[in-house]
């Protein structure tokens, strides 16, 4: 519907109005802040002046005490208001420049006329006539916005359902104070307005998408019924995006009682953190916990082994020679230890532990036996045996510090002790005196000045040093043998006990596995597929160190995951909801995906704890994009692609490695010409992306990312497909896409993943056979060409 000059200038003029108000606001601010932190700085200037300081008698400590914690209190309270003014500041400067990007006007059922709200990153409350001049996205209200067009509607408020009636729905572009883009709209939130945003330049950060959120974003980001949401959508519908606006949505509507530091996100890879962290920020909030699984992973394993990670594990299996044996045995204990088969494989074991089969290391010293693991197993099988294993595991650790206790007395008169005593330095002497003299007055034993109680304390002190690294291994339990118990599943003994339960039965080629399973671990090594099973029977043994702090898990590319570690999750924090957004075609990784075709994440919640939402629209590429990738997936025809026009995606034929050079150079600099300003040539493995970089390198400046790379750069960069997760770019070029490269089902997902990155161009240069995802297609979805 198009706007009146009228409507347009009387837009105008509020817009005038209301950013003069904040504008006025923000000078206000701007000097209060300004006084704060005059205060603070003078405060801690003046800090040590304010004090009274005086340790003469107990009395003067006290008030020293005091009067410290009184300027302490003075300063902090200071420091808080300016953090507060300063954040309300940084949310009026961004508001000036475009203070909303939508109007409706609404009326209640009960109200005689409608309302005017307008919509903004953040809320304007006018004081002095107490009304909201724009009101934040995040609002109850607000949802109206997203959810109708004009007609009746509804929307939920804390004391229940507000109904009425929409009259006009107003979409607003509003830069530097000037509107530049202004009209009226149905249910859907202008196309016109989505056409501008993804028609834009993609950015090596994400930006934030409060003002074109579609409809199922909005259940997305507003739902608060389910323990486990579940998003299947495909390749760039905004699962992301939806995302982290939910958390925004979370921080606001809970502002009270949920912080920042108690959501963590999950993401791909290290690249994929930077490249969403600008988002939360532009809202005004602030970060959540970033991780990846891997980092976890690695965290919780200290450097008890040198742990492979999912790149190294996805490497092995895209390079290494299909026809080898090993490899299928490689390929199904990835399968296998990712399944619950190997879950309720691992329970069982426990369970079996209880009765027999801990492994323990003798805790020694100088060679010599302090407890050997016989008497920790005698001891340990010696409690009642319906004790749970962790409760059992923390008694015997206490029996152990005991032991050491004991076995310090009887070291005291040993040789070894009156050895190291005569060799102590003067520097170690003073050291020990010292310890020697601070025991005595806290024990309030009498100085004695005789000659050999004081050699008696000293030998003391000696032992007890020595002894320190037995005490630490014990309170850290490196006194269980884990590796050794994990290896135990992987011997003859474990296959003839274990094989026979109906909860699951070992796979095909078992046999291997166990060898290549005691091999690795042999040599001071835990694969991937080892890694969180290896960490689920530490936990099982030792007790579960959940996180109860954290309250909303958020795990992006979910289909990454194999149920086990799903369920792994779900344990390390009990109290938290879990946001789980993925697509079962993009899932790379070898081991089984936790997202079914049917049904996503199946049995990780109970049912009416889980809502699952699907997304069929994807925003990211152009429509012949859309069009052309969406045929490589089973299901592709429900992916609907939004209307944005593109050139189809061409791919080129060439048949050497000279003539790949030169159309990879030529196409990148066409592509550049055209004004991609993000250009990514896209390569199936690490190894290939360094030869190609190397290939290009003296004739184009390109960045080679590596799973090392701290953030993604602008201009062209090489990359292996696994690390383009979750991101985008302007165009994009596969090299290579031949059927050398992409042939197997299971590349099939992989050369999806590198196809869907595209925004605006998508080539694929194929050196030979192009790939049978490629020639499959209905032939009128791309271009081809010869070189
Ligand atoms: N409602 C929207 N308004 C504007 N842009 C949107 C909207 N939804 C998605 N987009 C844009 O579409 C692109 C893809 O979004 P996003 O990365 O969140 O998708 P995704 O589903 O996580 O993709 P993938 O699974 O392929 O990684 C981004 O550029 C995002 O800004």
């Amino acid at each position: 519907m198009t706007i009146s000059k009228a409507q347009w200038l009387a837009e105008q003029a509020r817009v005038d109005e209301v950013t003069g108000k904040i504008a006025r606001r923000i000078a206000r601010l701007e000097e209060r802040t300004g006084d704060v932190r005059s205060d603070v700085v003078e405060i801690r200037k003046h800090f040590w002046d304010e004090v009274t300081i005086n340790f003469s008698h107990a009395e003067d400590l006290t008030e020293t005490y005091f009067s410290m914690k009184q300027q302490a209190d003075v300063l902090s309270e200071r420091e808080r208001s300016h953090r507060h003014a300063s954040a309300e500041l940084g949310k009026f400067r961004r508001l000036v420049k475009s203070p909303y990007f939508g109007r409706i006007d609404f009326k209640a059922e009960e109200d005689e006329v409608a309302s005017s709200i307008y919509l903004g990153i953040a809320s304007f409350l006018d004081e002095q006539s107490d009304e909201f001049l724009v009101y934040d996205w995040r609002a109850p209200i607000s949802s109206l916005y997203y959810d109708y067009g004009p007609g009746p509607v509804g929307y939920e408020t804390p004391s229940g359902r507000m109904a009425g009636e929409m009259a006009l729905k107003r979409q607003f572009v509003i830069r530097d104070g000037r509107i530049e883009l202004l009209f009226d709209s149905g249910v859907t939130i202008g196309d016109e307005l989505l056409q501008q945003a993804l028609s834009r330049s993609s950015d090596t950060q994400m930006r934030n998408i409060v003002a074109t959120i579609q409809k199922e974003q909005n259940r997305i980001i507003r739902d608060e019924r389910a323990r486990l949401l579940v998003v299947q959508g495909a390749a760039g519908s905004g699962k992301t995006s939806a995302a982290l606006q939910r958390v925004a949505y979370l921080l606001y509507k809970h502002r009270e009682s949920l912080q920042a530091d108690q959501l963590v996100l999950f993401s791909p890879n290290p690249l994929f953190n930077s490249y969403v962290q600008a988002v939360l920020p532009e809202l005004g909030e602030e970060n959540m916990e970033q991780t990846t699984f891997q980092d976890y992973l690695a965290h919780r394993l200290g450097n008890a082994f040198e742990l492979e990670d999912p790149f190294d594990q996805m490497e092995y299996v895209l390079t290494q020679d299909a026809q080898d044996p090993l490899y299928a045995s490689r390929l199904e204990a990835i399968r296998f230890k990712s399944s619950p088969a190997y879950l309720a494989m691992l329970d069982d074991y426990v369970d079996r532990l209880e009765q027999a089969g801990m492994r323990f290391r003798p805790l020694k010293f100088r060679g010599e036996a302090i407890v050997s693991a016989r008497a920790m197993h005698e001891r340990f099988y010696g409690m009642d045996r319906t004790i749970r294993l962790p409760v059992r595991i923390d008694l015997l650790r206490q029996w152990l510090l005991g032991q050491i206790k004991q076995f310090a007395l009887d070291q005291e008169g040993k040789p070894w002790v009156e050895e190291e005593m005569e060799l102590l330095s003067e520097a170690d002497y003073q050291r020990a005196y010292q310890k020697l003299r601070k025991r005595r007055r806290s024990s309030n034993t009498p100085t004695f000045d005789d000659y050999d109680q004081e050699r008696e304390l000293l030998a003391r002190v000696i032992v007890r040093e020595r002894l320190k690294s037995a005490r630490r291994r014990v309170q850290a339990l490196r006194f269980i043998d884990l590796p050794s118990m994990y290896v135990q599943l992987f011997t003859a003994l474990q296959q003839a006990g274990g094989a026979s339960t109906s909860a699951y039965s070992l796979p095909p080629r078992w046999a291997d596995i166990c060898t290549m399973t005691r091999q690795r671990l042999a040599a001071g090594a835990l694969a991937y597929e080892d890694a969180a099973p290896y960490l689920y029977l530490q936990e099982r043994v030792q007790g579960f160190q959940t996180n109860t702090l954290i309250r909303h898990v958020f795990v992006d590319e979910a289909q990454d995951y194999s149920p086990f570690q799903l369920a792994f999750l779900k344990r390390l924090f009990p109290r938290a909801r879990m946001t789980a957004l993925g697509d079962l075609n993009q899932a790379i990784f070898a081991h089984a995906s936790a997202y079914d075709a049917r049904e996503p994440l199946r049995g990780l919640f109970a049912p009416e704890e889980t809502e699952v939402i699907r997304l069929e629209r994807s925003y990211r590429s152009t429509k012949p994009i859309v069009c052309f990738t969406r045929g490589m997936i089973p299901g592709g025809e429900e992916i609907e692609p939004f209307e944005r026009d593109g050139s189809l995606p061409l791919v080129t034929l060439v048949d050497s490695e000279d003539s790949l050079r030169a159309q990879v150079i030529e196409q990148t600099r066409a592509l550049q010409a055209e004004g991609n300003a993000s250009i990514a040539i896209i390569c199936k493995t690490a190894g290939h992306s360094e030869h190609v970089h190397r290939l290009i390198a003296d004739a184009l400046e390109a960045v080679l990312v590596g799973k090392e790379t701290a953030s993604f750069s602008e201009g062209i960069q090489v990359m292996p497909a696994y690390l383009a997760k979750g991101v985008e770019f302007d165009a994009v070029i596969v090299c290579d896409g031949s059927s050398e490269q992409y042939r197997l089902e299971r590349e099939r997902k992989l050369f999806y993943t590198a196809c869907t990155r595209a925004m605006h161009e998508l080539r694929i240069v194929c050196l030979g056979e192009p790939s049978p995802f490629i020639v499959d297609q209905e032939e009128d979805t791309y271009n081809i060409a010869y070189a």
